[in-house]
């Protein structure tokens, strides 16, 4: 059975010329778990992966998998599996023989090719050209060709885009397989509720910072935006919550303002004139903890 390595990230900072799009970041990824790797859009999560992965330097820092780096790893495709593109196969070729490619130069054995397509659910299909191949397929084929080396950790950048609720059932048991099985899996994802079934830990990043790490349950209030309110004029709501110095963020519900006290935000809303159309206190679900800590929901 593969044993899974510690992954760690070491004050990685990158800069593309003015833009600096992973800032200090530092932290551990542990065997054994799903890791959620979150942030919105450009918050530097493929940077910071393929850094990981030796595919881009950091301009400063270090990651590395067991104390090693990627590139001084004895044998890379039995330490890691990564997926990082899912569209990078030629077209004309099959499945089958793209893995194949890789099971030769990699001096494994013939047999890891049919092996690998069997567990991401591509038995029947490891002939077809990938061409032909949805991005759901793709996806698979891109797992598929991680597992070949049966490595101890899994690096998947957003697996689950483009998968249908087949798929995104399939994958997230995977995960869970891959990981009970003693592997380290990073997964990353600009949407909580997409990995929040699938994953152990979360380690969230906005604007290239670290902005929150720790078990998923950890997101629970962790942030607390007290009071749904709303209004038909949300205009108006905002004006008024502004004015009274309230901080708050668009939720899904309305806006979730940083108070306790629903009889103050109504008190506040009365003077202003304005009428809502909701107001109540609730304890914020890890979603709207995930958007307030990210800066709202803007982004995503
Ligand atoms: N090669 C590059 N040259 C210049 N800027 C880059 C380069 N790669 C990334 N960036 C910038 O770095 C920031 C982080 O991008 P990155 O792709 O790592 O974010 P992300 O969290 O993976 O977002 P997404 O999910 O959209 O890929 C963005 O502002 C992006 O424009």
């Amino acid at each position: 059975m593969p044993t899974g390595a510690v992954i760690e990230f070491r004050n990685i900072t990158k800069r593309f010329g003015q833009v600096t799009a992973v800032n200090d970041l530092s932290f551990t990824v542990e065997p054994g778990r799903v890791t959620g790797f979150l942030g919105p859009n450009g918050a530097g999560k493929t940077t910071t992966l393929r850094i990981l992965l030796g595919l881009v330097a950091p301009t400063s820092g270090t990651a590395t998998f067991g104390g090693i780096r990627y590139r001084d790893l004895p044998q890379p495709l039995a330490t890691v599996g990564a997926a990082l593109e899912a569209a990078s196969f030629h077209p004309g070729r099959t499945a089958r023989n793209h893995l194949r490619i890789y099971q030769i130069a990699a001096g494994l054995p013939r047999a890891r090719v049919d092996e690998v397509l069997g567990l991401v659910g591509l038995a029947d299909y490891g002939t077809r050209r990938v061409g032909g191949y949805s991005l759901g397929m793709r996806q698979r084929l891109g797992l598929a060709y991680a597992l070949l080396g049966d490595p101890g950790v899994l690096v998947l950048d957003e697996p689950i885009n483009g998968l249908d609720p087949e798929g995104i059932k399939w994958i997230r048991g995977f995960l869970r397989a891959m990981a009970a099985e003693g592997r380290t899996v990073l997964v990353s994802s600009h949407l909580l509720s997409e990995v929040q079934q699938s994953v152990d830990d979360v380690v969230i990043i906005a604007k290239g910072h670290l902005v929150h790490r720790g078990p998923l349950s950890s997101l629970d209030n962790e942030v607390a935006p007290q009071v749904v309110v709303d209004s038909p004029d949300r205009e108006a709501l905002i004006a008024a919550l502004t004015a009274a110095g309230l901080s708050f963020i668009v939720g899904r519900t309305g806006l979730l303002v940083a108070d306790r006290d629903p009889g103050r935000i109504g008190h506040l809303a009365f003077v202003a004139g304005v009428e809502l159309s909701h107001l109540n206190r609730q304890k914020s679900g890890l979603e709207d903890s995930f958007l307030a800590l990210v800066g709202g929901g803007d982004s995503l």
